[in-house]
């Protein structure tokens, strides 16, 4: 099931030393006009590259701001009415919930849960972004009825320590480490971009030693990326992080940069995201070319639009965006916070329960 909405997902652009920041999807909403646009014909060669570079960390800076909002849904008028427009576009998946569960009727549910401000809320330290044992224990009911996978931008071993099912897939390092319940020893094992390993172990150490200056500044290895947090550098820091982070990529042409919730992240340059790790699933599950299968994904990243926009591709499935302010997305529906998120996999369940057709043997367990 798809809904009929028409949301574009732009690129993001160019930064002035070259540096491509893709898949954010922030170009539109959150660049700074051009100042180029506004010069008279006689500013002079060097003002215009100065004010190109302004522009350029500007469009970086607004970015990072922009990354992971702390507006509320209860704010000034404006936005509440922005959110309410919003709203109309991606309802509320518990609202929804009875069209959600219509549109599975006949379908194998299978279903891809983010983990980091889907299942955990987001909190300052990476490394104590816990998930509820009250969330875990839904996660666990959810997976006894269908196929379920843990989808997250975090090094696969990471993950699994935090979430802790062994009955699940886990697909590590935004789908570039895949693996079956490790309960099974025929699981499915995928990955990519085994060949980057030595280059992402360097650039973690020239990471590490680059941006020690920086207060609060946190390299995180996650295995076949990398992740850079900005969450706990000071604002007025964040141009000069960009600017290193920038300045190490360059040497590294075979890696892209995107940004998250106040984290870079430098990736393989390889066709390969979460969209790809959920159709790589779908298939092991025997699901390739399926028509009564109904994916859904629940996350909150930038990175979970790669997944959205499969769905839409397929023309099947739910995709579910987990915020509490207005955000491009290709996703249909939407929940507030990981509270929402429980809320709904719970009803997922008891549903499932009195109507148990959507139960579901997958060809690889
Ligand atoms: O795909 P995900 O599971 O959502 O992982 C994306 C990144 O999540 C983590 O960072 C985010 O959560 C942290 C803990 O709440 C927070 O401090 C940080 O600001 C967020 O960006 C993780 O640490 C990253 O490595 C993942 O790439």
């Amino acid at each position: 099931m798809t809904t009929s909405q028409d949301v574009v997902v732009p690129e993001m652009g160019i930064g002035a030393t070259g540096a491509v920041m893709q898949g954010s999807g922030a170009a539109g909403i959150f660049a700074c006009r051009s100042a180029a646009g506004a010069m008279s014909m006689r500013q002079t060669y060097l003002d215009l590259a100065a004010a190109a570079a302004r522009s350029a960390s500007c469009t970086w800076v607004e970015a990072m701001r922009a990354s992971s909002p702390t507006r509320s849904r209860a704010g000034a008028a404006a936005d509440v009415d922005e959110f309410s427009t919003w709203m109309r576009k991606h309802p509320s998946a518990l609202g929804k919930f009875e069209q959600i569960a219509a549109a599975s009727k006949g379908k194998k549910i299978v279903m891809f849960l983010d983990y980091d401000g889907t299942l955990s809320p987001i909190v300052a330290d990476p490394d104590a972004a816990y998930m509820s044992d009250a969330m875990r224990a839904a996660v666990r009911d959810v997976a006894k009825h269908f196929p379920t996978a843990i989808v997250s931008g975090r090094c696969r071993d990471k993950v699994y320590k935090f979430v802790g099912l062994s009955e699940l897939y886990y697909a590590g390092s935004h789908g570039m480490d895949i693996k079956g319940p490790s309960s099974n020893p025929e699981s499915v094992l995928c990955q990519p971009a085994r060949e980057f390993l030595p280059v992402i172990d360097e650039v973690y150490k020239v990471l590490v030693e680059k941006t020690k200056s920086t207060p609060g500044a946190n390299v995180e290895n996650n295995k076949f990326c990398l992740s850079v947090h900005f969450r706990c550098v000071d604002e007025k820091r964040w141009n000069f992080l960009a600017e290193q982070v920038k300045t190490v990529i360059k040497d590294y042409p075979m890696l892209k940069l995107t940004q998250g919730r106040k984290v870079f992240e430098l990736r393989p340059s390889i066709m390969w995201d979460k969209g790809k790790a959920l159709e790589f699933l779908l298939e092991s599950l025997g699901f390739a070319d399926s028509s009564d299968v109904l994916p859904v994904y629940i996350g909150d990243d930038r990175t979970d639009e790669d997944a959205f926009k499969v769905l839409r591709q397929r023309g099947q499935g739910v995709g579910i965006l987990v915020t509490k302010c207005p955000k491009e997305t290709s996703a249909s529906y939407s929940l507030q916070d990981p509270g929402e998120v429980m809320e709904f996999l719970l009803r997922l369940v008891d549903w499932n329960r009195a109507s148990p057709s959507s139960m579901v043997r997958p060809r690889v367990v």
